[in-house]
């Protein structure tokens, strides 16, 4: 099937709550880890090697906690990577995030990196800032960091969900940065319908009586990978 759905915003938050519902009995804990793994895959797909360090920058929810898996689970890929993770989420499931993370021997920075020091130093930014939960006008800190950071380096970067900043279902109406390639989870959302770059769709764990229950239709994954390349399948 070839033809790619795309989300609202409500569609989204609608479809996780029934995911993790009584009925299909998913914990965030375990759609996290699913989702971060297939974003992890997705990098080594796209970025096999990569001479410097990777950053990724985490946001306070759930699309944080998922840069949060992808980075441990990159490093047990080889790479190095440090975490900027500003505003930190005071849950267990976040603690054990950041504790897992730091058993990898992944550094938190204390403070986001120059311009320069992106350029330079980082081989790939992963944004796992804001996903499909975004609204209104972006809110410090995050503000400098995408306007005057992201949408001014060089370096590649990988966006999980959504590009940070972007309106969830009316795309780059804020002429922020465009990542390089995007990751999408479950199912694209509506705002990603003018993305242009590489695009991968991962979090391959929707129940076939769920897809049938939505009416939702994915693209196939193939073998056991955990993402697909959706680039050239989108309408
Ligand atoms: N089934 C799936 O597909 C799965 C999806 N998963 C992932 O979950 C993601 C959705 O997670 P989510 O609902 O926690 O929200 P998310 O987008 O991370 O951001 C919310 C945070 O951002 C903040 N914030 C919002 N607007 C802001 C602004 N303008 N300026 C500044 N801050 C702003 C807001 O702060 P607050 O308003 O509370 O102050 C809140 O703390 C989804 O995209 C996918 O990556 C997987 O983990 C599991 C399976
Ligand atoms: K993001």
């Amino acid at each position: 099937m070839n033809i790619i759905k795309y989300l609202t915003q409500n569609e989204a938050i609608v479809m996780d709550q029934l995911l993790m519902g009584k009925k299909y009995a998913f914990s965030t804990d375990s759609l996290m880890e699913l989702a971060g793994l297939s974003c992890a895959s997705a990098i080594q797909d796209v970025y096999p090697s990569i001479q410097k360090k990777i950053l990724t920058i985490c946001g306070p929810g759930n699309n944080g906690g998922d840069g949060l898996v992808a980075s441990r689970h990159l490093v047990q890929f080889g790479y190095d990577v440090n975490v900027y993770y500003p505003k930190k989420t005071d849950k267990e499931l976040y603690h054990n995030l950041v504790t897992q993370c730091k058993h990898e021997g992944i550094e938190f920075l204390e403070s986001m990196p120059s311009n320069y020091q992106l350029d330079n130093d980082y081989g790939l930014i992963i944004d796992s800032i804001f996903g499909y939960s975004f609204k209104g006008d972006i809110r410090a800190p995050f503000d400098t960091i995408i306007k005057d950071s992201l949408c001014i380096i060089k370096t590649p970067i990988a966006s999980i969900d959504m590009p940070s900043g972007w309106d969830v279902e009316n795309g780059n109406i804020r002429n922020l940065f465009t990542p390089d390639l995007l990751i999408s989870l479950a199912a694209p959302k509506l705002g990603s319908k003018s993305f242009k770059g590489k695009h991968y769709l991962g979090g391959r764990f929707l129940p076939k009586e769920f897809l049938k229950e939505t009416n939702l239709t994915i693209p196939k994954y193939n073998g056991s990978n955990q993402f697909v390349d959706i680039t050239n399948l989108q309408i």
